[in-house]
């Protein structure tokens, strides 16, 4: 293994997969750092954690021990992926995960990219932008675990962290690797640890990955692991993939404004059922229950879906607690997750990273093999012999991803 990733979520880490898959990496998904040593043909290997909303000695604990086992793997270089809309509150988990990495590997110039342009996401003097608005104004302001409230990158990770943040402006990135390298240099001898670093196009994201060849760590969205591959002799190519033939089941916990129109648009056509916060909480509704409908629908791909407005959310958190509402409707998926594979579906797809991270955790799936893009950022991936599924980043997906993720995973 050459190059070792450390994901903060489920859906980020198959997001990263899928980037160096297509840039011509071969890349396993392992769910939480695993016990034995990886296949030796593994050149880059992504530990999905979970880690993104826990407690923030919690996510520096499992990302460092993430760490010892790719270490371990004999891995040169470490990117630390988080999301490419920064998901973190005042107290971490971004600041706190990427100092106790820096320290580990005694790493400088430690880049800071969640730049995804073909996601919408560029960031341009220090500040994320979300298309034509900046995160704050996006919708990310209504997360329900991580409302991101301030666009400036360099503000937002200097409340996490206790190192300095520097910033590489786009100029130059925009004037190649050297330049580059150099703006970075300058940083560390300002004595900045952590360095924001512009880039609206995926050629900037090319030229960071050049200038990083050297690196120890890396940290940011999928988009800044785009130009790394190259520096291992990868080159892009097909990713091989055989498709799984039976039922299929969607569970959607993601609240973003995306996927609340996936929601609409998937309803319109095919069996969909709101599994309300206070009927789960309250015990209205059972994890069975909702299983044995999802089981008995005999056409379409049937969805099982939390996704309400802020003000629905908003008000579930009020009444029950953010985290307790939370957790209980992610223990709920991911109990309807068990008993519909045990019951015999074999495509699952997910929406929401916290979500799919309780439903892979469920299910106990150790490694995700990675196969074709479904949408930008999503990949369809297989879990064993006779499941395959997508995980699908909250803010990610065309309007019809529920059908067109069925459509890939069947093959
Ligand atoms: N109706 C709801 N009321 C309260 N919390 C909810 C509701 N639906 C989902 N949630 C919680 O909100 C969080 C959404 O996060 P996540 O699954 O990561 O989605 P996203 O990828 O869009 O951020 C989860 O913890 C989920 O359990
Ligand atoms: O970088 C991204 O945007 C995604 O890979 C990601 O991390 C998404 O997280 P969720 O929106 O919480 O699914």
């Amino acid at each position: 293994m050459k190059l070792g990733c450390i994901g903060d979520d489920f859906t980020g880490s198959s997001d990263l997969a899928n980037t160096l898959a297509k840039e011509g990496m071969r890349v396993t998904q392992y769910t939480g750092v695993p016990v034995a040593d990886a296949d030796p043909s593994v050149q880059a290997g992504v530990v999905a954690l979970k880690s993104r909303s826990i407690d923030p000695g919690a996510a520096v604990a499992k990302s460092l021990e993430a760490l010892e086992w790719l270490k371990a793997q004999g891995c040169t270089q470490f990117f630390f992926k988080y999301c490419s809309t920064f998901d973190s509150t005042p107290r971490g988990n971004i600041g706190p995960v990427a100092d106790a990495l820096a320290e580990a590997l005694d790493a400088y110039q430690v880049i800071v990219c969640p730049a995804f342009p073909g996601t919408g996401r560029s960031v341009y003097q220090g500040h994320l932008f979300v298309n034509d608005v900046l995160l704050s104004e996006s919708g990310m302001q209504n997360h329900p675990l991580t409302p991101m409230t301030d666009p400036d990158l360099r503000r937002w990770l200097a409340l996490q962290s206790k190192h300095d943040v520097g910033h590489v402006d786009a100029a130059s990135v925009f004037a190649g690797a050297d330049a580059l390298r150099a703006a970075l240099q300058a940083e560390h001898a300002a004595g900045k640890r952590h360095i924001v670093v512009d880039a609206i196009r995926d050629a900037d994201l090319r030229a960071i990955g050049a200038a990083a060849a050297e690196l120890p760590l890396i940290t940011g969205g999928s988009g800044a692991a785009l130009g790394l591959p190259a520096n291992f002799g990868c080159a892009p190519g097909g990713v091989p993939w055989t498709g799984q033939a039976g039922r299929a089941v969607a569970l959607s916990g993601s609240c973003s404004i995306a996927t609340r129109a996936q929601v609409a648009c998937h309803a319109a056509r095919h069996p969909a059922r709101e599994v309300v916060a206070e009927d789960v909480i309250e015990g209205r509704l059972t994890a069975s229950d909702a299983a044995a409908w999802a089981l008995s629908q005999d056409d379409g791909v049937p969805l099982l879906y939390s996704s309400a407005d802020p003000d629905v959310v908003r008000e579930a958190q009020d009444r029950f607690g953010r985290e307790a509402s939370a957790s209980a409707l992610e223990d709920f998926f991911a109990a309807v997750a068990r008993t519909v594979r045990d019951g015999g579906a074999t495509r699952i797809i997910t929406a929401g990273g916290e979500t799919s991270g309780a439903v892979v955790e469920g299910l106990s799936l150790d490694t995700l093999d990675i196969g074709p893009e479904i949408d930008p950022g999503v990949p369809a991936l297989r879990a064993g012999p006779d499941l395959v599924v997508a995980l699908k980043s909250g803010n990610f997906g065309a309007e019809d991803f529920f059908e067109k993720a069925d459509r890939v995973l069947t093959g």
